[in-house]
């Protein structure tokens, strides 16, 4: 009988393999980092090879441990970093360029210029996201018009596009399925996410052949079989969700107003919000939770770009700390009311700011202010960036937010998860299973595989470890949060 299920998580530094039980417990796990290319400011790229390469030695790796055969897995479930583009050609699979990854500050220029021309209502309207650099949309345009000879071969019909999922399952089919998932298509600025198709007018604004883009399916459905070789027997692809919301999936967010915020090297917070796609007034993002038997779940996103990466800025950038794990003991020698702030708006500020120019800030030292206040101030960042999007949604007139569940390799810290819960206000839960981005894909592949009949049954799985509750008091907290709001508006004023 097969016991595994494996799940594949390519994200931006790393992949991991696991292989999680049917139960939805991780038994094995398999990681590789690979290099980062950065030829000019503000470009970021990945060698596609290099997420292929990772991608198999991790999963040969993982069944080795296991020291199984590939009979022994019931099914693929794909998660991956989201946005970041590739074109390749589909006869020979080679790709045209290197992959654009989500970071990538390229198709700035483009993006003002379509900005200008009017294009943001209607990109929300019909995407629920903003015309910026961070989505596939302009990236796809920006292969097809600067790369040599690339558009010729992609109105011969010779090319196609997709994001690394897509990529992963074209090479693991041996180029037999081009398809993508509903949750990482709503990341292009190409697909209608109240239609749920690709959308013919945004193409042909950014003058993209259709015939480029892949199928758009179900996070659980037949994705088609790995080839033989892969990994020795074919096996199912039955799951794919984008990293984010495959974290949702497997933080057993299913109910409107359930909420998770993952603090990797960024933090990523999203809420279910049913089957309203909510508008934001507050620059959140509109986007697909996930989408099964063809209905649509939507989400809300807020998306910052420094939370554990302000850990790696304090230990490789100025040197305050040798490992992120000395923070936490360092932060307990501080008053939580301490009065520094850092603002870590090293390359802009996400959402709901949204300011590419803003720049980053240490304020309200003193004489007495050491090493300790300055690393608390990195770890209480965090918080306050999260209360900010909880502001934006509560805002837009979110007011069922009762917990706030969090994963990531930051969670480990429980100051910084009490400081979380404290600003916020809310319980913050922290699941006994923290991989839950690899997770939420292994359940979307067992839900296909109908070794769960409903979400419910999913929802049984997850555990909670522990729960911060807030213990500050409300005028503290108002305090607190004013300071930091003093802080970014300092910052504002310097950009
Ligand atoms: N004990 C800790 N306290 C604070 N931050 C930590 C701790 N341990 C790890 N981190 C931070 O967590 C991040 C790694 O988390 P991970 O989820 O693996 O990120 P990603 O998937 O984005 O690469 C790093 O940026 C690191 O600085
Ligand atoms: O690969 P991660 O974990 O950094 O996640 C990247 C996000 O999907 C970008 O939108």
């Amino acid at each position: 009988m097969s016991e595994y299920i494996l799940a594949i998580d390519q994200g931006t530094t790393s992949t991991r393999a696991i292989l999680f039980t049917h139960a939805g417990q991780p038994a094995f796990i398999s990681q590789q980092e690979f290099p980062q290319h950065f030829p000019h400011d503000g470009w970021v790229e990945h060698n596609p090879d290099d997420l292929w390469q990772t991608t198999v030695s991790v999963c040969h790796d993982v069944i080795a441990q296991a020291g199984i055969s590939a009979e022994k897995i019931t099914a693929v479930g794909i998660t991956n970093q989201r946005e970041t583009t590739l074109v390749w050609d589909k006869n020979t699979g080679k790709p045209v360029y290197n992959a654009i990854v989500w970071q990538d500050r390229r198709t700035a220029d483009l993006c003002v210029r379509l900005r200008a021309e009017g294009l943001t209502d209607k990109v929300r309207q019909k995407t629920g996201l903003l015309v910026d650099p961070y989505f596939s949309g302009t990236k796809v345009h920006w292969i097809l018009n600067e790369v040599e000879g690339v558009r010729q071969r992609a109105e011969n019909g010779e090319l196609l596009f997709g994001t690394v999922d897509s990529y992963l399952i074209w090479k693991l089919t041996d180029g037999k399925v081009h398809a993508t998932d509903a949750t990482n298509a709503a990341r292009t600025m190409l697909f209608n996410i109240h239609t749920q198709q690709w959308d013919e007018e945004l193409l042909d604004i950014l003058g993209i052949p259709v015939a480029m883009l892949p199928e758009v399916k179900d996070c659980a459905a037949d994705y088609g079989q790995t080839s033989a070789e892969f990994l020795g027997s074919p096996l199912p692809i039955a799951g794919v969700a984008g990293d984010q919301q495959a974290a949702l999936f497997g933080q057993a967010c299913f109910q409107p107003g359930m909420c998770k915020s993952t603090y990797g090297t960024g933090c990523f917070m999203i809420m279910n919000s049913g089957d309203t796609p909510l508008l934001s007034h507050n620059q959140l993002l509109t986007t697909v939770g996930y989408r099964l038997g063809g209905k649509v779940t939507y989400a809300l996103e807020g998306s910052i770009f420094m939370a554990g990466a302000t850990m790696q800025w304090l230990r490789d950038g100025i040197k305050l700390i040798e490992h992120a794990a000395d923070s936490e003991r360092l932060a307990a020698q501080c008053r939580v009311d301490q009065s520094v702030y850092l603002v870590p708006a090293f390359t802009g500020l996400g959402a709901p700011h949204w300011d590419p120019k803003a720049r980053g800030a240490i304020v309200g030292m003193t004489r007495d202010t050491g090493i300790a206040d300055i690393v608390a101030a990195g770890l209480q960042s965090v918080g306050y960036q999260t209360r900010d999007l909880l502001e934006a949604m509560k805002s837009d007139g979110v007011k069922t937010l009762t917990t706030l569940r969090v994963d990531g390799g930051m969670v480990i810290n429980d100051w910084a998860m009490q400081f979380l819960a404290d600003i916020l206000q809310l319980p913050v839960e922290r699941p006994q299973v923290t991989e839950t981005t690899a997770l939420g894909a292994a359940m979307l592949a067992a839900l296909q595989l109908g070794l769960y009949d409903s979400l419910e049954q999913l929802q049984q799985h997850w555990q909670c470890e522990k729960t911060f509750n807030a213990t500050l008091d409300d005028e503290t907290v108002e305090r607190l949060y004013s300071g930091w709001q003093k802080a970014l508006s300092g910052i504002k004023q310097i950009s």
